[in-house]
C-alpha cells in the first residue's frame, strides 16, 4: 500500500457514521438494522408526528397527493446529533417514484452539506427518479451509489450478497 492509500483507509476508518431510514411498513427498517448490525455504526430513524392510518390503499393514495403536491409532514425531531458524523447513510421506501414525504421533509429541515452520503431505497420494483432526487435534495453533499434494494410486499428479492456488497463498499 502506498502511503496515499494508508492514510485514505485510516481517514476512511476513523469517520463517524449514522445511519438515518423512514420507514412506513417495516421493509426500510430491515435494511436499515442489517447495515448497523454489519457496520456497528448509529442509527436514528424518522418518525412523522401523525402516524399514516387506514388501509395500505388508502395510504397509497394520501402518498400519491403528497408526493404530486411536495407535501412535508411535520417530523419528530432525530433522536441523533447529525452534525457530529461525517457519513450518512439514508433509507427510504420508494412512493410514487421518489423517496417518501418524511424523508423530504427530514433533507429540507437538516443541513447535510459536507457530508458524504449514501442512500438506499426499497421499491417494489419501480425506483423511478428516486436517486436522482437525492442526489438534487443533498444540498451540498457527496452522494454516493445508491443501493435499490426490491421487495414484494415484505418478502426481499434482491439478493443478501448484493446489498452486503454495497455496504462493503462503504468501507467503514
Ligand atoms: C404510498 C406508497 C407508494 C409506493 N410507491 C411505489 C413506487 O412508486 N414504486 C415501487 O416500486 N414501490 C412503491 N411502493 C412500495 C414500497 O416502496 C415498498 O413496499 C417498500 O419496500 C416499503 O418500505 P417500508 O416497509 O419501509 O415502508 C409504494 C408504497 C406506498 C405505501
Amino acid at each position: 500500500m502506498t502511503d496515499g492509500e494508508i492514510y485514505k483507509n485510516e481517514r476512511q476508518r476513523s469517520m463517524k457514521t449514522l445511519i438515518i431510514y423512514y420507514s412506513y411498513g417495516g421493509n426500510t427498517r430491515r435494511i436499515a438494522e442489517m447495515i448497523q448490525k454489519r457496520t456497528g455504526g448509529d442509527i436514528a430513524e424518522i418518525e412523522t408526528v401523525k402516524p399514516y392510518t387506514g388501509s395500505y390503499d388508502s395510504v397509497v393514495n394520501q402518498g400519491q397527493r403528497e408526493v404530486n403536491s411536495g407535501y412535508m409532514p411535520e417530523i419528530q425531531p432525530l433522536t441523533a446529533d447529525v452534525q457530529k458524523y461525517d457519513r450518512i447513510i439514508l433509507g427510504s421506501p420508494v412512493w410514487w417514484y421518489t423517496f417518501a414525504p418524511a424523508m423530504k421533509t427530514f433533507l429540507n429541515t437538516y443541513d447535510l452539506s459536507g457530508k458524504i452520503v449514501y442512500p438506499f431505497a426499497t421499491n417494489g420494483g419501480w425506483i423511478g427518479h428516486t436517486f436522482r432526487d437525492f442526489e438534487k435534495e443533498c444540498r451540498g453533499a457527496d452522494v454516493r451509489k445508491g443501493l435499490n434494494v426490491k421487495f414484494d410486499e415484505a418478502v426481499l428479492r434482491t439478493p443478501e450478497k448484493e446489498i452486503e456488497a454495497w455496504i462493503d463498499g462503504i468501507g467503514m
